[in-house]
């Protein structure tokens, strides 16, 4: 059988048991699991730099889980008066985060939209772990010309519109709303340098 790939983000190890060695020392216990959401406007890099944080962290030999909220709430059509689909989302969320725990992740982290803070609030119930939240900050400019190639070989062909008219409306929203315990610059740099300023920022490097 061919091997899984050394690099890649997965939860390691099932869940810990608190056994006793043969030399009678108990293992470390399992730290306390904790959740990282990466937000930020459409385009600043939230999915990009979540997937290197996650690996990093696994890297590092800490249990690691990414989820995409996007992902968690790409089902059409989306309710009436929630056109992000966020109660789908929520749902999802309560169970992709306790089944991505109880397989022995100690790290989530999130990426995705965070409007208010009611909707850190919910995010924090349904990971049912402490969230810390970190703001993807990236001139507009730069956004839109990532936009422009991320959505070049779309086939609908609304989506860049959509989300080049989009992006300057979710920054100023995000600018009132003081959603976020940390900011980082995602303007210029890699996303590994990007991912590793994130880490520091949260206390997690
Ligand atoms: N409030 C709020 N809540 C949730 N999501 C929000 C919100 N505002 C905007 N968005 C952005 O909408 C985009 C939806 O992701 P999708 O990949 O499913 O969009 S699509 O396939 O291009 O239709 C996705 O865009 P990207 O960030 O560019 O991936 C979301 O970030
Ligand atoms: N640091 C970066 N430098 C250059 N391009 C980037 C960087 N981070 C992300 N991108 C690219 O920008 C686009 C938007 O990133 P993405 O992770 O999809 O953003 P979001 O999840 O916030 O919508 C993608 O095409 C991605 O490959």
């Amino acid at each position: 059988m061919i091997p899984r790939p050394p690099r890649g983000v997965r939860a390691r190890g099932g869940p810990r048991r608190e056994a006793v060695g043969s030399a009678g020392v108990s293992p470390a216990p399992r730290p306390t699991p904790e959740s990282l959401l990466i937000t930020g406007t459409v385009g600043a890099g939230k999915t990009t730099v979540a997937h290197v944080v996650g690996d990093l962290l696994a890297d590092a030999g800490t249990p690691t889980a990414v989820v995409d909220l996007d992902a968690l709430c790409r089902s059409r059509p989306a309710p009436e008066g929630d056109p992000f689909n966020v109660e789908l989302l929520l749902r999802n969320l309560r169970c992709v985060a306790g089944n991505h725990i109880a397989a022995g992740a100690v790290r989530l982290v999130l990426a995705g939209v965070a409007e208010s803070r009611g909707d850190r609030e919910r995010y924090r119930e349904a990971v049912g772990t402490g969230l810390t939240v970190c703001r993807l900050r990236v001139h507009l400019p730069t956004v839109r010309r990532r936009l422009v190639r991320r959505h070049e070989n779309d086939h609908a062909p609304d989506a860049l519109r959509w989300h080049l008219d989009r992006a300057g409306e979710l920054d100023r929203i995000l600018d009132r709303a003081h959603v976020a315990d940390h900011t980082v610059d995602a303007t210029d740099g890699s996303a590994a340098d990007i991912a590793t300023a994130v880490l520091r920022a949260v206390g997690w490097g």
